[in-house]
């Protein structure tokens, strides 16, 4: 690819489609050095960017920007709340869904939320199964609390963590319309949700055929729904789950698209494809470490001022080397909770992901689930935005 964008779309999308596809090493060094040659060019340049966006000058213990030349890799301290673990989907890579379902009540989730804020944790991750309330012993379990459905519960904890706590929730939930989005934006810093793939050929096939919520056209439109609601989003693709190359990219133009028409996407998550035993997929194999390689630079390179988050515990040996394509965030890691959706892979200990981070060169910042740019009242709902607004040690 050239340097001077002066290429459409299309050139290029046949040119990464084509990157994908080869084994020429070379390929690989000269794209590297390409990511490289425009991060340099950003260190230097990034003064009127994080100008635009700086609304608190004072305020810089959060900011993902670099204020030396030196890199940051960024990451968010973080309680997992795996709400309820029925699903109306049943993905055929996934282990977080039970039928035998568990619905945490208030005081478990308090006392996680309790325990986060004594760890110093900014981010309460609320992820759980697609429309829970779909099924009609969990819709009677929330009549016993007194609700009438999966998301009047969610919006009081939320309420509640902002109230009693220093943390900040971001929501990860599956397919939500509009109404509940809007609704949703009061008590969430940041939300999210993958985009795993916008292919319909794969939707079809053992990864998505029995989760209609996995339907790419749903996904987008919640996605563009976000955008029009000005709520910072967090998207992504998932690797290895049977998809081409083709299709790789074409997901990643899709999400390059909607962050071009509303500005909101904040970072995309590259996330690999991880085995289990049991799992429909359990045959399926794990993407490789150059395949990840090689799907990070062309996600650096389309998306380009998106963040690209890499998770470092289903990475804990090549994550390090990921650095090199430019990803720029290691996502919510917890000193607490475990990764409910890929348990098996422990969190990394903050201070060997910082020992990590700088032995590559780079430094570790923490940030909150919502990126600095985004800190204003635009995106932001107005206690939201006061609750960061009061965080006394923002201040460096
Ligand atoms: O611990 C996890 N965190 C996951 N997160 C959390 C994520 O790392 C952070 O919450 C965001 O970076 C916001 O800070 C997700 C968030 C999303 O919005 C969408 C997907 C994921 C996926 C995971 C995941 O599999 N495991
Ligand atoms: C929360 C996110 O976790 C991802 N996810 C679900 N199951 C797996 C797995 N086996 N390996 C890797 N990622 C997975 C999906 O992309 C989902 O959206
Ligand atoms: C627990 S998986 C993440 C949230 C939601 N069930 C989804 O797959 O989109
Ligand atoms: S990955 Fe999410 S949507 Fe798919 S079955 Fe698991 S919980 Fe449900």
């Amino acid at each position: 690819m050239s340097e001077g964008n002066n290429k459409n779309n299309f050139d290029d999308f046949n040119e990464f489609v084509r990157f994908l596809n080869s084994n020429d090493p070379s390929e690989v060094i000269d794209k590297l050095n390409l990511i490289n040659k425009i991060e340099s060019g950003k260190c230097n340049n990034n003064v009127d960017n994080d100008k635009k966006y700086d609304n608190n000058k004072n305020n810089t213990k959060y900011n993902n920007k670099s204020n030396n030349n030196k890199k940051y890799i960024t990451y968010s301290k973080n309680v997992f709340i795996p709400l309820c673990n029925w699903c109306r989907n049943i993905c055929g890579y996934c282990t977080f869904r039970k039928e035998n379902y568990k619905l945490m009540n208030k005081n478990e989730v308090k006392e996680i939320l309790l325990k986060g804020d004594k760890y110093g944790c900014r981010e309460a991750l609320f992820t759980f199964g697609e429309k829970v309330d779909e099924n009609e012993n969990i819709r009677n379990d929330l009549k016993k609390m007194g609700y009438d459905n999966i998301l009047e519960y969610l919006y009081d904890l939320e309420d509640w963590c902002l109230n009693n706590t220093q943390l900040l929730p971001h929501t990860n939930c599956g397919i939500l319309d509009y109404e509940e989005l809007k609704l949703l934006k009061e008590v969430n810093a940041s939300m999210g949700l993958m985009l795993e793939n916008s292919s319909d050929r794969l939707f079809k096939t053992i990864a998505h055929k029995n989760s209609p919520g996995k339907e790419p056209k749903k996904r987008l439109k919640m996605i563009e729904n976000a955008g029009k609601l000005k709520i910072p989003f967090t998207t992504g693709i998932l690797v290895g789950i049977g998809e081409t190359n083709e299709e790789i990219v074409k997901s990643l133009y899709d999400i390059k698209e909607l962050s071009e028409k509303y500005g909101h996407i904040q970072e995309a998550i590259i996330q690999n494809f991880r085995s289990k035993k049991g799992i429909p997929m359990e045959n399926f194999k794990e993407p490789s470490p150059l395949k990840m390689l090689k799907v990070l630079i062309v996600a650096k390179l389309i998306l380009n001022d998106i963040s690209i988050q890499v998770p470092p515990n289903l990475n804990s040996e090549t994550g390090q080397l990921f650095l090199f394509a430019g990803v720029d965030d290691w996502g919510g890691v917890s000193p607490l909770t475990k990764d409910y959706v890929n348990p098996e892979a422990p969190w990394p200990k903050i201070e060997e992901l910082r020992r990590y981070t700088e032995e590559f060169g780079y430094n570790l910042k923490e940030r909150l689930p919502v990126y600095e740019k985004y800190i204003n009242k635009t995106w932001l709902s107005d206690r939201v935005f006061e609750k960061i607004m009061s965080y006394k040690n923002r201040i460096i």
